[in-house]
C-alpha cells in the first residue's frame, strides 16, 4: 500500500491542557506504526469543542495525504464528550458497519463498551474514525479494524486493480507477495530513493510508548528486591540517641555516682544499676540492661573526677523519663519487616537499605557503550587537522551515563565506513545491552547507521522523530539488543539522549515509568521566541522570582553550538507552528524537562 497519512486526534480537555497526560494519542500512533511501516503519521490535541474539533478534522480531511483519521476521547455519554456530533456533520457516507465491527470486540471484553457513541465514515476520500478516550480501548479498536484498512482505501480511492487482487487474496486465489522492508536509505548509490526517508517523523510521545513496550524492563527491581524483609531489628539493642548518662528514671534527678562508661560498639552491660547511679554513655551506644533513660551533658554539671580522672559524680539537672532519648530495639526497622516502604529505583536507596539490614547486594546496571562515528573526528588531545572536527559527542554522553548513575563500559570511534560500523556493533552488542551512537544517522551518502542496523537484523522501530533538535534520532532492537543512533549534532544528541536513550536505560534498570523521563516543571518564558515547523527543545537558564521559575533561553540554538548546553538547567519544550501561532511570546507558560539536580540558577 502506497505510504499513506494517518491524522491521529486526541479529543480531551484534560490533555489539551497538559499533553503529557495523552497517552491513547501515542499509543494509536506506535500501533499505526508497527502496522504499517510507510505510513506517515500527524496528531494534534484538541479540547472537547465541537468547532475545534471540525475544524481540526476539516483541515485533515482537505489534505490529499491524509488518508485515515482516528479520533480517540469523547464518545461517551458525559456532557462534554461531543466528538460524534462534531464528526457526523462532516462525512458524506457514514459506515455503520464498521463501527458495529469494533462495537461487537469490545462488547466481547467489556459490556460498557456498549455505552461508547462512536461513528465512522467517509468524508472526501478520508475514513474517520471515532474511537473511544482510553489507551486500552484505542488499541483494541485499532486492532480490530487495521486488517481491513488497505482494503478500505483502495476502495475508497477506486483503486480497481488493488480490490480486485484483494478480493482474490480473499477468494484465496492470488498469494499475497511477501512485503520485505528493504530500507532504499541505500548510501553510496545516490540514487532517486535517496531523496525522501523511508521512515516517518514521529511524534515523540509515540517514540517513548515504542521505547517503553520494546525495551525489557528488568523485574529484579519488581519483586525479589521490593518484598525483600529484614533479618534484623534496626536497632538490634536498645540505643542512646544522645551523648549523656543512662540512668533508671526512677532515680529521678540529682546526684548520682558514675559507674561505668560506655561507648558506641561496646555490648551492652548487665551490671546492677542502683537508682543513685549512671553509666556514661555515647550516641549510638546500648543501654545497660537495667538502665531506662538518657540524659543529654547539657542536662548535668559535674561534680567530681576520680583520682584517675575519670567522672565520678554527676548532678543530674532535670527530671529523668522513661524511654528519654532511647531509640527501642526495632526502633527503626522490626526484623520480617519490608525494608523498603516504597519503591524506589535510586541505587543509592536501594544500596544503602540492604547494606543497612547486612545485605550486600550490587545491583547490576544495564550495561551501555557509546560509538561516536564520523571519519571527520579527532580525539581531543590530537593536533587539529584540517577538515577535521574535536570529538565532543563521546565524552558528553560518557560524562552524561556518569551524571545520571550508568557506567559507559566502553567507546569507540568509528569512520563512516560501513564494515567497521557493523564490525562494531556486533563487538559492542556481545558486551552490553545499550549501544548509543551519534553521527550517520540522516541523508548524507556517509551515513551508515541505518543499513548497518538493517542488515545486522535490526528493526528499525524509529528512524526519525517530529523534533528539533534530534529529527535522525534513530531506535531499534534486536532480541534484547537496544540500540540509539543520536545524531551528530552534538546538542542534537545531547537532547535526544535526555528525551529517550536516559528513560529507556532507567526503564531497562527497573524504574517506575513515570520517573524515567527526566521530571518536567512549567517555566514562564523570559523572551518571545520564533517557533519552528517541528517541535522544540530548547536549552534555557532557570530564574526563581517570587517563587515562579522564569526560562531564559541560552544563546544560538543551533545544532552544532555545544555552548548552548552550558547553563542549560531545562529544554523548554515548544510546541511547532502552526497557522494560528508562529511565535512563543514571554510570560507565557510552557513545560520544560529538568535536566540536572541543581536546575535554578538565580533566585531574584
Ligand atoms: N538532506 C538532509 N540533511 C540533513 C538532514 C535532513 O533531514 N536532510 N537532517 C539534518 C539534521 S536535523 C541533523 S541533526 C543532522 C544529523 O546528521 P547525522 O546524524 O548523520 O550526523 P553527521 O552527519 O554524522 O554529523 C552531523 C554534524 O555533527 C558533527 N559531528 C558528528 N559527530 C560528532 C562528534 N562526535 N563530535 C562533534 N561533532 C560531531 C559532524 O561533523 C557534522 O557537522 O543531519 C542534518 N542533515
Ligand atoms: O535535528 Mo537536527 O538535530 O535539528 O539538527
Ligand atoms: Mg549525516
Amino acid at each position: 500500500m502506497d505510504p499513506i497519512t494517518f491524522g491521529v486526534l486526541t479529543i480531551s480537555d484534560t490533555c489539551y491542557n497538559d499533553r503529557s497526560k495523552d497517552r491513547s494519542g501515542p499509543r494509536l500512533v506506535s500501533q499505526i506504526m508497527q502496522t504499517f511501516r510507510n505510513a506517515q503519521v500527524i496528531t494534534s490535541v484538541v479540547p472537547d469543542e465541537k468547532h475545534l474539533i471540525q475544524s481540526e478534522l476539516r483541515q485533515w480531511i482537505d489534505r490529499k495525504d491524509v488518508g485515515v483519521i482516528f479520533t480517540t476521547g469523547g464518545t461517551g455519554l458525559a456532557p462534554r464528550d461531543v466528538t460524534p456530533e462534531a464528526t457526523k456533520p462532516l462525512l458524506d457516507k457514514e459506515c455503520p458497519q464498521l463501527m458495529m465491527a469494533i462495537a461487537l470486540a469490545s462488547l466481547k471484553k467489556t459490556a460498557f463498551a456498549a455505552l461508547s457513541r462512536g461513528i465512522c465514515g467517509i468524508a472526501g476520500d478520508t475514513l474517520i474514525m471515532n474511537f473511544p478516550g482510553s489507551e486500552k480501548a484505542v488499541a483494541e479498536c485499532f486492532g480490530t479494524v487495521k486488517d481491513l484498512l488497505p482494503h478500505a482505501l483502495h476502495l475508497i480511492n477506486d483503486d480497481l486493480a488493488l480490490v480486485q487482487r484483494t478480493h482474490a487474496q480473499v477468494q484465496g486465489t492470488e498469494t499475497v507477495q511477501a512485503q520485505i522492508h528493504v530500507c532504499p536509505h541505500k548510501t553510496g548509490s545516490g540514487d532517486g530513493r535517496d531523496r525522501n526517508s523511508p521512515f516517518p517523523m514521529l511524534p515523540v510521545a509515540a517514540v517513548l510508548d515504542i521505547i517503553f513496550g520494546v525495551v525489557h524492563r528488568r523485574s529484579s527491581l519488581d519483586d525479589d528486591i521490593w518484598k525483600t524483609t529484614s533479618p534484623v531489628n534496626i536497632p538490634p539493642f536498645r540505643a542512646s540517641i544522645k551523648d549523656g548518662y543512662a540512668m533508671k528514671s526512677t532515680g529521678f534527678s540529682g546526684s548520682k555516682r558514675v559507674v561505668g562508661f560506655i561507648a558506641a560498639g561496646d555490648a551492652p552491660s548487665a551490671q546492677p544499676l542502683e537508682e543513685d547511679e549512671c553509666f556514661k554513655i555515647n550516641t549510638g551506644a546500648p543501654l545497660p540492661d537495667q538502665a531506662d533513660c538518657v540524659v543529654q551533658v547539657e542536662d548535668t554539671l559535674l561534680v567530681s573526677r576520680d583520682k584517675n580522672g575519670d567522672e565520678s559524680l554527676v548532678e543530674i539537672m532535670v527530671e529523668p523519663q522513661a524511654e528519654l532519648d532511647v531509640r527501642p530495639i526495632g526502633h527503626d526497622l522490626r526484623v520480617n519487616d519490608a525494608i523498603f516502604p516504597t519503591a524506589d529505583a535510586s541505587s543509592v536507596v536501594i544500596q544503602s537499605l540492604l547494606a543497612s539490614v547486612g545485605i550486600s547486594k550490587r545491583l547490576s546496571r544495564p550495561k551501555v557503550a557509546v560509538i561516536s562515528t564520523g571519519s571527520e573526528l579527532l580525539a581531543p588531545g590530537e593536533q587539529p587537522v584540517p577538515g577535521k572536527v574535536y570529538d565532543s559527542n563521546a565524552t558528553m554522553l560518557e560524562e552524561l551515563l556518569l551524571y545520571f548513575g550508568f557506567d559507559c563500559v566502553r567507546t569507540v570511534v568509528v569512520s563512516d565506513n560501513l564494515a567497521d560500523t557493523k564490525a562494531s556493533l556486533v563487538t559492542l552488542f556481545e558486551k552490553v545491552e545499550f549501544v548509543i551512537s551519534t553521527g550517520g544517522v540522516s541523508m548524507g551518502d556517509k551515513d551508515f547507521i541505518k543499513t548497518a542496523l538493517e542488515e545486522l537484523q535490526f528493526k528499525i522501530h524509529c528512524g526519525r522523530v517530529n523534533m528539533k533538535p534530534g529529527k535522525p534520532m534513530t531506535f531499534a532492537s534486536k532480541d534484547n539488543m537496544y540500540f540509539f543512533g543520536l545524531p551528530g549534532n552534538p546538542v542534537s544528541a545531547f537532547v535526544t539522549f535526555h528525551l529517550f536513550a536516559l528513560p529507556a536505560i532507567r526503564w531497562s534498570a527497573g524504574w517506575e515509568r513515570t520517573k524515567c523521563s527526566l521530571a518536567t516543571i512549567q517555566v514562564k518564558l523570559s523572551q518571545d521566541l520564533s517557533l519552528d515547523q517541528r517541535p522544540e527543545y530548547v536549552r534555557a537558564s532557570v530564574t526563581s522570582k517570587n517563587g515562579q521559575l522564569y526560562a531564559s533561553v541560552n544563546g544560538n540554538q543551533i545544532s552544532s553550538r555545544l555552548q548552548s548546553i552550558a547553563g542549560a538547567d531545562v529544554l523548554v519544550h515548544l510546541p511547532a507552528r502552526s497557522s494560528e501561532c508562529c511565535k512563543a511570546s514571554a510570560g507565557e507558560s510552557y513545560t520544560a524537562s529538568v535536566l540536572r539536580y541543581d536546575f535554578i540558577s538565580k533566585y531574584e
